[in-house]
């Protein structure tokens, strides 16, 4: 199991589980740093420079893998997805975030502060840490299309 460097960002909707979500991350044993790209408690940055920035960070291989909150999960997949070489999706429920994983291979995970309850968004990102994609599977042809539609 790698120790994960992670990246976390919010805008100003999804601040609060941002923090939560960032401790937790810290206490973990999984992750071996978590980054922060903000909004800070008084910062009111939109989301696509938040979820662009982060997801850069990933792209770049200075983090593993990101956790973005806004008040949807929505707008952070969509700019997230606009970096090249960026699988990210929004999910609220188990099953989804390890599909997320272990189907589709993202390295973003996108929840919305204003959609799930913490506890669930904690539940999440803690089983999120122990999944790793299986190059080997069936799924990875379908991730390398992906890939391959991007020119990468
Ligand atoms: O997807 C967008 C997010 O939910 C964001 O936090 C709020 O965006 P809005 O202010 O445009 O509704």
């Amino acid at each position: 199991m790698p120790a994960w460097r992670i990246v976390v960002g919010s805008d100003d909707a999804g601040f609060d589980y941002k923090e939560v979500i960032k401790k937790d991350l810290e206490a973990n044993g999984l992750v071996a740093s978590v980054a922060d790209v903000g909004v800070d408690a008084d910062g009111h940055t939109n989301y696509p420079t938040i979820a662009t920035t982060a997801a850069e960070m990933v792209a770049r291989g200075e983090a593993d893998r990101a956790i973005l909150v806004c008040g949807t999960g929505l707008g952070v997949a969509v700019a997230a997805n606009k970096v090249k070489g960026i699988r990210a999706v929004t999910a609220h429920d188990s099953f989804s975030v390890e599909r997320s994983v272990l189907s589709n291979n993202a390295q973003v995970l996108c929840m919305g502060q204003r959609v799930i309850g913490i506890e669930q968004a904690r539940r999440n990102v803690r089983e999120w840490l122990t999944y790793v994609f299986d190059e080997a599977s069936a799924s990875n042809d379908k991730v390398r299309e992906i890939c391959s539609y991007e020119g990468i």
